[in-house]
């Protein structure tokens, strides 16, 4: 495993606030990492500030092998060098069936060598069915994504994520509004994808981070209070006290 994220010391302050303060936060290729905190621990900053939307007042955002810094590149540019975000409400196209949300997010790939590379691999047709499959919808190929459940349209702006293929995908809060079974499922489809890529999970549900059993990130104030497996994180009495004791 290498790094393929590398944030040091970085801050942005709005009005005078620090939002994120000295923030220094490593994801490695492949990874599945989950973010955690309270209300106003800078999560959802963190993840503007890794796609662009944000930029910081200071330290440094390196991405890939090439060490290159994402600091100075736009939204768009970040996103076609390999970075996709899944926001908390799923954006997929009501009227278009699940094959042709995932053909229409197939044909916008990263870059000229992603287009090769699918060329000389697997057919769009192939690939929809392959991508389908991972995220559970198989058997939903000819229905309008607007007749699908929360979870289901969820998973399947996954699957329009997984077919641009990120290297690090950033989700934010996929379990909010799921029954426990669309959770579990969830857990599975997160896990399995990022055993080829990195995955960064911002969630508050606590049962959800258990059953994704990888590397836990606590925020607080803008800063990493506490890393490691949840069970080591939930027992430092700072995050006990900042998040879980409240
Ligand atoms: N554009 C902005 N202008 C002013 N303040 C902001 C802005 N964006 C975020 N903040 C502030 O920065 C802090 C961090 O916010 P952020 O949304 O990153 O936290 P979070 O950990 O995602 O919280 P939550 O769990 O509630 O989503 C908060 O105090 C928030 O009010």
């Amino acid at each position: 495993m290498s790094t393929l994220l590398e944030m040091s010391g970085v801050s942005v302050s709005f009005d005078g606030f620090k939002a994120i303060n000295n923030l220094s936060f490593q994801i490695a290729e492949p990874e599945l990492r989950a973010v955690i905190g309270p209300n106003g621990a800078g999560k959802t900053t963190f993840m503007d500030i890794v796609t662009g939307k944000t930029k910081p007042d200071e330290g440094s955002v390196i991405f890939g092998e090439k060490s290159v810094s994402l600091i100075g590149m736009s939204e768009s540019q970040i996103s076609r060098a390999g970075i996709g975000r899944k926001f908390q409400k799923p954006t997929v196209f009501e009227a278009q069936s699940v094959r042709e949300n995932l053909a229409m997010a197939l044909k916008n790939p990263r870059g000229p060598f992603d287009v090769l590379f699918y060329r000389k691999t697997k057919s769009g047709a192939e690939r929809i069915e392959d991508i389908a499959s991972q995220v559970g919808l198989s058997d939903q190929l000819t229905r309008p994504a607007g007749e699908l459940s929360h979870g289901q349209k969820q998973w399947l702006e996954i699957g329009m994520l997984l077919a641009q293929d990120p290297r690090l995908l950033l989700v934010d809060e996929p379990a909010a509004g799921m029954t426990p079974a669309e959770r579990e499922k969830t857990t599975d489809i997160l896990v399995e994808a990022a055993k080829t890529r990195s995955v960064v999970v911002v969630e508050h549900d606590m049962e959800f981070v258990r059953r994704l059993n990888c590397k836990v990130t606590v925020l607080n104030e803008g800063s990493v209070l506490a890393e490691g497996s949840l069970d080591h994180v939930t027992q430092n009495p700072e995050v006990i006290d900042v998040y879980l004791g409240r």
